[in-house]
């Protein structure tokens, strides 16, 4: 995503892949313009956050016209690179790493997990959704020019693999394990801690119970 180029708030280039994947439906289905209110509905981003987001890119939306979907659908390719697939690895193909092989972002068409990594003999030599399995010893000969890698290993080995993958060149880490990982500050680590989430969810809804008014302001 080239970010710095266009200076997009971090928020908003968050939301771009959501736009992109409803533009591109709308485009197949062969419509030409969509209202700010249409994609209000569709992908849970209230109008006004929209408005404001499509405003970073130059896309003004015309009173009673709305956005055209050929020039927004045009920008976010450029922007996400849409015409570029990016190759990602995966290490650890257990419960969750076999999910992701499975579904291995087909909604997405610009991100593919192309090779996975396990410690386990049984695993490796094996195919899980097309993407064959690597042993973890041969990360740094196999991972080649690949940049980007998604880790489902026991939190216990995460951070010895992070290591591994800074030294052979990834600059993106999609973290699932719990552990906390420490990179180099040109390495980008994104957590997601599915427990963590679902507390604060069971958390805000106990304590910020919304009514019909608030759900309207937190979209
Ligand atoms: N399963 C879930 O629903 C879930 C949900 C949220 C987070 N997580 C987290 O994701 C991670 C994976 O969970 P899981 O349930 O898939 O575990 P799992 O035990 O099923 O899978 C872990 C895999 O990593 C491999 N592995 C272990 N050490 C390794 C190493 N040094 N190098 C390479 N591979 C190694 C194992 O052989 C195994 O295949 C854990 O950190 C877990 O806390 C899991």
């Amino acid at each position: 995503m080239d970010i710095e180029q266009t200076k997009i708030p971090q928020a908003t280039a968050k939301r771009l892949p959501l736009y992109y994947r409803f533009l591109n439906n709308l485009h197949t289905q062969g419509k030409l313009r969509v209202s700010s209110k249409e994609l209000s509905d569709a992908v849970k981003v209230d109008s006004a956050t929209i408005r404001r987001d499509f405003s970073y890119f130059g896309a003004l939306g015309k009173k009673g016209y709305g956005y055209n979907v050929e020039y927004l659908l045009s920008f976010f390719r450029k922007t996400l690179d849409q015409d570029e697939t990016t190759r990602v690895a995966l290490i650890g193909v257990g419960n969750l790493g076999t999910a992701f092989l499975n579904y291995n972002f087909t909604k997405n068409n610009n991100t593919k997990i192309e090779i996975a990594f396990d410690a386990n003999e049984e695993r490796v030599g094996s195919e899980v959704g097309g993407v064959g399995v690597e042993h973890i010893d041969d990360l740094e000969e196999k991972l080649g020019d690949i940049s980007v890698a998604i880790l489902t290993v026991p939190s216990s080995a995460a951070q010895g693999i992070a290591d591994r993958l800074v030294k052979a060149g990834i600059s993106g880490i999609l973290n699932f394990t719990p552990a906390r990982i420490s990179v180099p500050s040109n390495v980008r680590v994104h957590h997601i801690d599915l427990a963590i989430e679902l507390q604060a969810l069971v958390y805000f809804l106990k304590h910020y119970p919304l009514n019909e008014e608030e759900a309207e302001e937190e979209q």
